[in-house]
């Protein structure tokens, strides 16, 4: 069996996917077409090429312009359908998605029509594939404090629905420092809490969000490589990491795979997961960046289920169901074919 196939089997969680960044091209113009939004490409290869992006900005302008596409409930149905399809043919069983609101109601979208048409295309996936899936409310980082506040106190009508709450956005100039009263309020209120830090940012915003926000888990952190004290917290509290290692490649947080530094935050001791980010941007879904960091980084068998395993430790799900899965992870390597790390000799 070869390392892309034991992938492709692995049951995993997905824990880091923003559902706007995962519009593909055919339904993106098929969106457009639909709501009479005029957009700048005609065809999905000019929508492919424009997805070239010098930093997290210029990335962020393409996306948050994207967003118009979205005005009806059925459309964020649409876009959240596609992806958990998509997702439970890598064998996710359990994704946990970002949205941010603020992005949508700026333009005059409600609340209720972004959430009711994300929630039941969550339900319709766990009918009809059997995957769960979980909703967690990013405030846009570039914003204030109050207007987190504000989305705060908008959703709690939905507050039984939501898991949690967490940043994301243009990072440097932003420091998790900016929310603390935000997140101090999301945690009184019961929700699970994580931040984007150390993408763009410095590993001093990571330990802000840890120690200012109490975040239960770090978007990225590649940055905490650089503070081998901060590690050392890291991995002695096993806060886990979602790293996107196409995503760092597509924003130029690394300049190549191989100098990526999932592995090297593994060996530290840390809690790492694997995820896609932004799949339709970055040119990849979550098995697409497992065989990336396999390949690159000649992580072994037994590396990539660690890193499956970690997906649901990390993952906001009922102990049983994280029991069960891991219980399938094991399952399933036990009875895969073998793996031979290296090639083998020619006789
Ligand atoms: N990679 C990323 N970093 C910060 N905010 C984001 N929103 C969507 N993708 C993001
Ligand atoms: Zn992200």
């Amino acid at each position: 069996m070869t390392p892309a196939q034991f992938i492709a089997g692995l049951p995993k969680a997905e824990l880091h996917m923003h559902i706007e960044g995962s519009i593909e091209p055919a339904l993106f113009i098929a969106l457009a077409k639909r709501n009479n939004v005029p957009i700048a490409w005609k065809t999905e290869a000019e929508l492919r090429e424009a997805y070239s992006f010098r930093n997290l900005q210029s990335f962020l302008d393409l996306y948050y312009d994207g967003c118009r596409v979205l005005v009806h409930a059925a459309d964020f149905q649409d876009v959240t359908r596609e992806y958990l399809m998509r997702a439970h043919a890598d064998r996710v069983l359990h994704a946990e998605l970002f949205l941010g609101p603020q992005g949508h109601t700026a333009r005059g979208v409600a609340l209720g029509t972004v959430l009711e048409g994300t929630f039941a295309a969550m339900d319709a996936a766990r009918r009809e594939d059997g995957i769960t899936s979980g909703l967690i409310l990013l405030a846009q980082r570039h914003r204030s404090e109050e207007e987190a506040l504000a989305l705060l106190d908008a959703a709690r009508p939905w507050a039984d629905r939501l898991l949690g709450f967490g940043l994301g956005g243009a990072e440097v100039g932003n420091p998790p420092s900016k929310f603390v009263e935000f997140f101090r309020r999301c945690r009184e209120r019961g929700f699970k809490v994580v931040a984007h830090a150390g993408e763009e940012g410095p590993a001093a915003y990571v330990r802000e969000a840890i120690e200012l926000l109490h975040v239960q888990r770090i978007d990225h952190g590649n940055s905490s490589l650089d503070d081998a004290a901060l590690l050392r917290v890291l991995a002695q509290r096993q806060v886990p990491l979602t790293v996107c290692p196409l995503s760092n490649l597509k924003l130029k947080v690394v300049a190549s795979m191989d100098v990526h530094p999932l592995k090297r935050l593994m060996d530290a001791g840390l809690c790492v997961t694997v995820n896609s980010d932004d799949p339709s941007f970055f040119g990849g879904y979550v098995n697409d960046n497992y065989i990336a960091c396999q390949a690159a980084l000649g992580l072994s068998r037994q590396a990539l289920v660690a890193l499956a395993r970690n997906s649901f430790i990390a993952a906001f799900m009922p102990a049983a169901q994280r029991d069960a899965a891991l219980a399938a992870i094991d399952a399933y390597d036990r009875d895969a074919a073998p793996w031979v790390d290296a090639p083998a000799l020619a006789a």
